[in-house]
């Protein structure tokens, strides 16, 4: 397994998501910011993998460029042996429908659709079948038998992310990336929703990369990927929330 201060992925595993020497920059008025700065990353596949680091750390620009919702303005980004880097707007977008899935801290579900319709649009931009077997298999691993013909208003916070949940990973993504899943949802459906998330790592293989500003949610997670002003500080397998806090709180005060 990963140790702190490496950003291998552990021995043996496959590798997901791939960034070699990724620098992210922005033009801020007459100011650059760099948003990533050189950074080397894997990430495992079959693993939940948390990113946290204190705002402005760049989160956010790391989930966007390995998903391929952005470009990196240098270095190299693959998923699995496809480097993204590189290509067209059309491609990437291709891509991402086939081989990406995203949660999102509003859960992004379409208010007139039903819940059964939400989770399998991604099939239908795709013009894709929908695997039947599969599909029955998802909904009662999220819990939403019973509740496909209602509307997203008609479900609650925790309800709705599973559903958001079922729609990423209809497709049989390589990899979910969820961005803040848990940020709207209080303690109790919080911790619902990432046990969801760790089984369907622990039992269906599925590749999840999460960013959370939470300590308790990266706690979590198989491997913590730790930001510090757009660099990888520390890659910690299986922290304990307590100690994601202190580094959080010392990274806060400027301390490395
Ligand atoms: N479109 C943009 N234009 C200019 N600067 C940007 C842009 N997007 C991000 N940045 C800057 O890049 C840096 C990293 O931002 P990013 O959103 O990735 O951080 P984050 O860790 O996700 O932050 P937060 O936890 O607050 O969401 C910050 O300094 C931010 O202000």
């Amino acid at each position: 397994m990963t140790v702190s201060g490496t950003t291998e992925a552990p021995a043996g595993t496959a590798t997901a998501i791939r960034l070699d020497g990724v620098c992210r920059r922005y033009r801020d008025g007459d100011r650059t910011v760099t948003a990533l700065d050189a950074v080397d990353l894997r990430i495992p596949v079959g693993r939940f993998t948390a990113v946290m680091g204190p705002s402005g750390s760049g989160k956010s620009t790391l989930l966007h460029c390995a998903s391929g919702l952005d470009t990196p303005t240098s270095g190299t980004i693959r998923i699995g042996d496809t480097e993204i880097t590189g290509m067209r707007e059309t491609a990437r977008t291709r891509l991402r429908r086939e081989r990406v899935g995203f949660v999102f801290q509003s859960y992004n579900l379409m208010p007139s659709l039903t819940i059964g319709d939400n989770i399998t649009l991604p099939l239908r931009l795709a013009d894709r079948r929908p695997d039947h077997a599969w599909l029955h298999d998802l909904i009662g691993h999220v819990g939403l038998r019973g509740l496909l013909n209602r509307r997203p208003s008609e479900l609650s916070g925790g309800q709705q992310q599973r559903a958001a949940l079922a729609r990423a990973l209809v497709a049989r993504p390589d990899v979910v990336f969820a961005d803040e899943p848990t940020g709207a949802l209080d303690l109790r459906t919080a911790a619902e929703v990432l046990d969801l998330f760790g089984r369907m790592v622990s039992e269906l293989g599925q590749t999840i990369v999460m960013v959370t500003h939470d300590p308790v949610a990266a706690a979590r997670a198989d491997v913590t990927v730790v930001m510090s002003d757009g660099r990888i500080a520390d890659t910690l397998a299986r922290p304990s929330a307590e100690r994601l806090a202190h580094r959080l709180a010392r990274l806060e005060r400027g301390a490395a």
